[in-house]
């Protein structure tokens, strides 16, 4: 009964959204507040249920369906050459992403007990990971499956509501999204907003437990700016330029296809691409040679005619991207066709620090390579500008690879090659400074996703062991103190069993001993406790300070 109520109340909010033109402002609030609803009602903390979403999503269930077909991708108009492109880089790391919640959902969401101390030793002290509420997710278009479903994925198996904004930019993506989400995970929960900047910035005027955004810095901020207003939270999956060091001691070879890959799949429109190539001038003519054959052996000698090179998404971008080139030597490529929104994979050389290609993040197939040195300048250089969001080295040497880690700070760091770490879902991917903030993949979504609720429970028994914390405080009783709360104990479950067995034969001890004072000295009317008695002892009792 209250899932049809829901679904009468979303029929309502499709159809005042679709009657609310300009004004946007009720829909996102009617969206919201059919979100905590049902979040009230309790419904997001059913473990089931929420497998149940993310199997719904899962090719497991439809593959057919899950799989966007041609006549699906004429439909929206997609390119039906990125069907499997789109598969080997967005979807399939989410159907890992998908099959690795399912897996180990039962585990992340259980309470984690965590290490005790002498004072917490008989209580229960654990992590309950709670759901945050409602999940505004800020998706970009270069990746459009990749950065929106992903952190959906987290936002779902952390029991959250997520309201999904697919960028406007791809603006078939989001209108395949806004179509079939909704086939496959519940519609009241994930609601699709499609639309552009002022639809977002209406989204960003409601309050939201979470919002996880993936785009540019220069809108990042804009987001912070306004979750700070209801001091919301947020994720930040920014970009910058990412440096690629390539030392004398290598397979340049190797190096340079690996590179190549980086650089120009989806037309360097990637968020990790290596942004420029530092390295000794001496290896400067065999680095573009080798770029130059891996480009052939991708893409042909004919790049715009190779189904696998793709396109720059928009005239904006394309302009934007040519304009880097005026004052920069091109050593491979250079040739574009605007209406058509190509550039080739392009290589300059002998880039200067001060050149256009090097004053923003390129995210278009433009490869500038700028001399140093060696691995000392290159750090210099690296540690001059932004912290980066992905940082490439290349050597032979595992010392140079070391010190590249030490000396330097970047979201993520990568030795011989580009962009796999992004499918390691064991490893966190974000940025750091300008590059972002907080992280997601694999377990790391659900604890992003996730209020980490430190719990500690008490029994109301033992009140004599409190007495050194209630006043009147004294040096002695501080000394003890210190001893229970410093001396963290890593015992395991033997340990303590050892340890509470001991505690207990002291105590056993310590009330014979007391009760048989007691019945050696006459009685003064003030009957104490036992458990005040071994108080006393345990702050007096120098054997016990030893033990
Ligand atoms: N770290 C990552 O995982 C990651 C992934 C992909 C892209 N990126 C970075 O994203 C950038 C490219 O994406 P983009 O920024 O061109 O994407 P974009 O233009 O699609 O913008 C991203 C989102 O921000 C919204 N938006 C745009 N302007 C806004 C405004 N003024 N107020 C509120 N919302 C606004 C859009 O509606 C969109 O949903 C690059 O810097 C790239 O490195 C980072
Ligand atoms: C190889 C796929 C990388 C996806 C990175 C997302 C950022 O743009």
């Amino acid at each position: 009964k209250q899932l049809v109520s829901y679904e009468q109340q979303l029929i309502k909010y499709f159809q005042k959204m679709r009657s609310i033109k300009d004004n946007s402002k009720s829909k996102s609030r009617i969206v919201l507040n059919i979100l905590r609803s049902s979040q009230r009602k309790g419904l997001l903390f059913d473990y089931n249920l929420k497998t149940g979403f993310i199997l719904n999503y899962t090719v497991k269930k439809d593959p057919q369906k899950y799989n966007i077909s041609h006549e699906q991708a004429q439909r929206y108009s997609l390119h039906p050459q990125s069907v499997v492109g789109t598969q080997l880089y967005e979807t399939l790391g989410l159907e890992g992403e998908i099959g690795l919640a399912i897996k180990k959902l039962k585990e992340w969401a259980a309470p984690r007990p965590v290490e005790k101390n002498l004072m917490t030793i008989s209580d229960t002290v654990y992590i309950k990971p709670e759901p945050l509420g409602v999940v505004l997710i800020i998706g970009a278009w270069n990746y459009p499956w990749a950065v929106t479903i992903q952190p959906l994925i987290g936002a779902i198996a952390a029991g959250n509501a997520a309201v999904v904004k697919p960028s406007e930019v791809c603006v078939h993506t989001a209108k395949v999204m806004e179509d079939l989400l909704p086939l496959y995970i519940d519609k009241e929960l994930y609601p699709v907003v499609t639309g552009g900047v002022s639809e977002t910035q209406e989204l960003l005027r409601q309050r939201f437990d979470h919002i996880f955004y993936t785009g540019n810095s220069v809108v990042g901020k804009l987001i912070m700016e306004a979750a700070a207003k209801h001091l919301t939270p947020v994720t930040l999956e920014l970009g910058g330029k990412s440096p690629c060091y390539i030392d004398r001691n290598c397979d340049i070879s190797i190096a340079c296809r690996r590179v190549a890959w980086g650089k120009y799949t989806n037309c360097g429109q990637t968020c990790i691409a290596p942004d420029y190539i530092l390295c000794d001038p001496s290896i400067q003519d065999r680095v573009i040679e080798e770029v130059k054959k891996a480009i052939k052996e991708f893409y042909t000698d004919n790049p715009k005619t190779c189904p696998d090179y793709g396109r720059i998404i928009n005239q904006r971008h394309f302009k934007r991207i040519i304009n880097m080139l005026e004052d920069s030597t091109i050593a491979v490529g250079g040739d574009n066709d605007e209406s058509d929104c190509y550039i080739a994979p392009t290589v300059l050389r002998d880039v200067k620090p001060e050149a256009k290609v090097m004053q923003e993040e390129i995210f278009g197939p433009l490869l500038p390579i700028l001399s140093v040195s060696g691995l000392d300048e290159a750090i210099k250089f690296i540690n001059k500008g932004e912290k980066p969001l992905a940082l490439y080295v290349f050597s032979s040497d595992n010392k140079v690879i070391t010190r590249m880690a030490d000396d330097t700070s970047s979201g993520g760091l990568l030795a011989n090659d580009c962009l796999v770490h992004f499918s390691v879902n064991s490893l966190p991917f974000g940025g750091v400074g300008n590059s972002g903030m907080g992280c997601y993949h694999g377990k790391y979504s659900f604890d992003q996703l996730s209020h980490l609720r430190g719990c500690l429970i008490k029994q109301l028994n033992m009140e004599g062991v409190n007495s050194m914390r209630y006043p009147p405080h004294t040096p002695k009783k501080l000394g003890w103190a210190r001893f229970f709360i410093l001396q963290n104990v890593d015992l395991g479950w033997v340990g303590r069993m050892v340890l509470l067995a001991v505690l207990a034969v002291v105590a056993a001890v310590v009330l014979k001993v007391s009760r048989r004072r007691e019945k050696h000295s006459p009685r003064d009317g003030n009957h104490q406790r036992p458990q005040d008695i071994l108080s006393r002892h345990l702050c007096h009792d120098t054997i016990l300070l030893q033990f």
